[in-house]
């Protein structure tokens, strides 16, 4: 599964992001500090690969039973580019209680960190495992990469549902109903002369 899943993202181009990181976003587009959330026209669901490993993943613990996931982001730490993602906790205004994530083609060490007692707790992510931060490690503790713990191409893809209030909204409801599609489909994309064209891969 883990060939197939790096395989099928190939289809898609890698986009520059923060700490030598690439990444691919599927879901809604959010401003945090504003707090103003988008549904991008040309978003047309996951990668059709993410619904077999989301199902997989449910069925792992009760707790993820009832997981709907409105966001896959996929990001490639680049050891040759010192990759690292710096400690953080994810949105709390638009991202919900569990956070789901999968490590692939390299292992890795999660940080995490509790600023108000100064504790910090290191994880293994074994290549090919699943992780699961909810509850208090969720809101309370800091998490990263650092990028000491990079020792190879790391390809993490993650899933974040939405917040109760923001489930309940208009946008809310859309944006899960288009999460739901059966699956985005890829393109490649080159350089002709400055422009771009799109070959769609059956
Ligand atoms: O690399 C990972 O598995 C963690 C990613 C992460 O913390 C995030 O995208 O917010
Ligand atoms: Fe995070």
């Amino acid at each position: 599964m883990e060939r197939q899943i790096l395989q099928s993202l190939q289809s898609w181009p890698w986009q520059p992001s923060q700490s030598g990181r690439w990444k691919q976003d599927f879901g809604p587009k959010a401003n945090f500090k504003k707090q103003q959330v988008k549904i991008p026209e040309t978003w047309e669901g996951f990668p059709s690969c993410s619904h077999q490993l989301l199902e997989l993943l449910r069925g792992k613990t009760e707790t993820l039973r009832d997981f709907e996931a409105v966001e896959c982001l996929s990001l490639w730490y680049d050891s040759d580019r010192g990759a690292s993602h710096a400690l953080h906790v994810d949105d709390l205004w638009l991202w919900g209680q569990r956070i789901v994530g999968v490590s692939l083609q390299s292992p890795s060490i999660f940080t995490f960190f509790d600023p108000v007692n100064s504790v910090c707790v290191r994880v293994p992510l074994p290549q090919r495992s699943a992780y699961l931060i909810n509850g208090r490690v969720r809101v309370d503790w800091q998490h990263g990469i650092l990028a000491e713990d990079i020792w190879g191409p790391r390809v993490a893809m993650t899933f974040r549902e939405l917040t109760e209030p923001m489930a309940q909204t208009e946008l809310g409801r859309q944006a899960l109903e288009r999460a739901k599609l059966p699956g985005a489909r890829g393109f490649q994309r080159s350089r002709v002369c400055g422009g771009c064209f799109g070959l769609f891969l059956l």
